[in-house]
């Protein structure tokens, strides 16, 4: 029944294409013949999906019923000039003799004609000319705006040398300097002048299909704090990996900036600061602008639109996942997506370390988003694998923040997120000594203070652990606990070490040891995959687990072999693949996704649902 009907979908697409016979949708018809003629049953289309870029009812035509009322679409074809100058569909030197001619821009290029490859040697060729990375991110972000396909052929070839320009570290930088190099929008940005108006701003979006937003107030950018409006480089980089990680479609992508003023006073002394020269709102005033501009989202997007919370601080963070969990399909990456990342990584480690989970004891630097997300991620895994109550097994998790061991004695003063990690114990003020009483094996760094991991520190950890677990996940760089050299010298090589940001390999001892990257990265893409691809309707903490298990299946023999927690970032299209059907098989067993029949095969599916940046053809 359902083969039948997508067939006679895709038949009545190609009769209105033919009918129109306009250039931009005969491209869309080839597409669809080739696709019938690769011999491919119905039954095999069915594992397929137009969230990749393929076949999507963008208009609203084919679900419209006969007495819905539709707005009459014209498509108009971008050529010439203008064809040039849209990053969309511009392929530079790459156009055909024939389209070159069919799509008036002869003479407007010179005459040679490149290949993409050609193209993607010599942009990597020139990017490794620049010696200041912030000038290698400008040039990228130049080639998003120029040419898109380009930009995501050259992030997804070569994804190790670009993924710290693009993201963590130097994004960073990018967005301390927001204002210096902020070209042209890459996103929207929704500042309390639009109070009481969000939903006409979103609407001002030229995208109308949009899947995933990724928002931030600017408040916790990365370690370097509050950020304001500049904070808009985060969801831009964050969106980018979405697609060229994850496969989810550029133009279904939107980055968001809520700018309700910063406390960062030398931005707002900075003449260059694009943002509103104003303190924060805080309380009511900023809980209602966030709540107009959820309920809008829903409103111009659906039900199915997925939000991701990122870099807010911990005090809206919490709050706002709390709010909205239940009523919209949200999820925020610092609580919950690097909480996925570090249990899959931890997990990993076992296989080199011994024993199991609930075996080991943790120690945090850090008892914010990230550092109690991990926690509470852990504790459950070990609830559900050992079937003890999750108040048992939070008690070998102990954190420190900047007041010391979280205890107790403290709970009255703690802040909610807090408190059930405050266990019996004396005051202790400094980490150095709660490492020695509590005698963790795995110590994770989640504070956004760099160089917090001394010597003393990763020495104590390194006397009574054979092989200490050592996780610096501050971001940027400059922010991490300690470096891998560090970890790797200071332990005498025993370390089993991963970062936020990347490090080189370290030689010690005539050994090189590889740092693994414990990044939220490795989760975001794959697991917004999954949600999409599924139509689900809310994030569940049990897709959190499963997308942490297909992440942890992801590290090989050869990986561990170097020391390796973590899979190479070369194979993360295949990774955000398993997790994307991992995460999507437990929302269809929990009744949560609404894209049906459910695909036989998941992994298929996510392949197929996956944008590639490959140039099409024009007619
Ligand atoms: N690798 C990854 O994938 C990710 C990394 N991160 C990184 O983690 C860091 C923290 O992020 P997040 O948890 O959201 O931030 P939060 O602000 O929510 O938490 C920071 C925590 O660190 C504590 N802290 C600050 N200074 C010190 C200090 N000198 N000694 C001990 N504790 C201290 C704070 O203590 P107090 O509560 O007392 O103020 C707070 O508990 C950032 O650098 C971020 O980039 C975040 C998400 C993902
Ligand atoms: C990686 C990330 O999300 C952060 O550092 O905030
Ligand atoms: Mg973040």
């Amino acid at each position: 029944m359902m083969s039948s009907n997508r067939f006679n979908f895709m038949r009545r697409v190609l009769g209105v294409f033919q009918c129109r016979g306009r250039g931009g949708e005969r491209e869309i018809r080839v597409v669809m013949e080739s696709t019938l003629r690769n011999g491919e049953s119905v039954a095999d289309m069915e594992d397929k999906s137009g969230v990749g870029g393929g076949v999507l009812d963008a208009y609203g035509e084919d679900s419209a019923t006969e007495d819905q009322l539709v707005t009459p679409w014209t498509v108009t074809i971008a050529s010439g000039y203008t064809l040039l100058r849209d990053p969309h569909h511009n392929k530079g030197l790459a156009f055909s003799e024939k389209e070159r001619d069919a799509h008036y821009i002869r003479g407007l290029l010179p005459p040679s004609i490149l290949t993409q490859e050609l193209q993607e040697k010599k942009v990597m060729q020139n990017l490794r000319s620049y010696d200041v990375p912030l000038h290698r991110y400008v040039a990228m972000m130049d080639l998003q705006e120029r040419n898109e396909r380009l930009f995501f052929k050259l992030l997804i070839d070569n994804v190790e040398e670009l993924l710290p320009i693009v993201y963590t570290p130097v994004v960073g930088e990018a967005c301390q300097k927001y204002g210096n190099v902020f070209r042209r929008p890459q996103g929207l940005f929704i500042s309390l002048k639009e109070k009481g108006r969000i939903l006409e701003v979103l609407k001002n979006w030229p995208e109308k299909n949009i899947q995933v937003i990724v928002v931030t107030d600017g408040e916790r950018i990365l370690g370097l704090g509050d950020l304001g409006c500049q904070g808009m480089g985060i969801p831009v980089g964050k969106l980018s990996l979405y697609t060229a990680l994850g496969g989810v479609r550029p133009s279904a992508c939107l980055p968001i900036t809520l700018d309700v003023g910063t406390n960062n006073q030398k931005l707002l002394d900075n003449e260059f600061y694009i943002g509103l020269r104003q303190k924060r709102a805080r309380g009511q005033e900023y809980y209602d602008f966030l709540h107009e501009f959820m309920c809008a989202v829903k409103q111009n997007y659906g039900e199915k639109i997925l939000i991701q919370f990122e870099d807010f601080a911990n005090h809206s963070a919490f709050e706002l996942l709390a709010k909205y969990r239940t009523t919209h399909l949200v999820f925020n990456d610092d609580i919950q997506g690097t909480a996925v990342v570090v249990l899959a990584g931890v997990v990993s480690a076992l296989k080199l370390v011994g024993g199991t989970l609930a075996d080991h004891t943790f120690l945090f630097l850090g008892a914010g988003e990230a550092g109690t997300g991990i926690a509470e991620l852990i504790a459950l895994e070990i609830s559900k694998k050992t079937n003890t109550p999750v108040e048992e097994t939070r008690k070998k998790i102990w954190l420190v923040d900047s007041k010391g061991l979280v205890v107790s004695s403290r709970v009255e003063s703690l802040q909610h997120f807090k408190q059930p990690w405050a266990h019996d114990h004396e005051p202790v003020k400094e980490l150095l000594d709660a490492v020695k009483a509590i005698k963790p094996t795995v110590l994770i760094g989640t504070s956004g203070v760099g160089k917090t991991f001394t010597k003393e520190v990763i020495e104590a950890m390194a006397s009574f652990n054979k092989k200490p677990v050592i996780l610096a996940l501050s971001n940027p760089t400059s922010q991490s606990e300690c470096t891998a050299e560090e970890a790797y010298t200071w332990s005498e090589g025993r370390a089993i070490f991963a970062s936020g940001s990347p490090f080189d390999p370290v030689e010690y001892n005539g050994k090189v040891f590889v740092p693994g990257q414990s990044n939220n990265a490795y989760i975001f893409p794959g697991l917004g995959l999954g949600l999409i691809m599924s139509g689900t309707i809310r994030v569940h903490e049990d897709m959190l687990l499963a997308a942490s298990e297909a992440l942890a299946a992801q590290v090989t023999e050869e990986n561990y072999e170097k020391g390796l927690i973590f899979p190479p970032f070369t194979s993360i299209r295949n990774i955000s693949a398993q997790i994307a059907a991992n995460v999507a098989a437990k929302s269809y067993e929990l009744g949560l996704a609404t894209h049906l029949p459910r695909p036989r095969n998941l992994i298929k599916f996510a392949e197929s649902c996956m944008y590639s940046p490959i140039y099409r053809n024009y007619l």
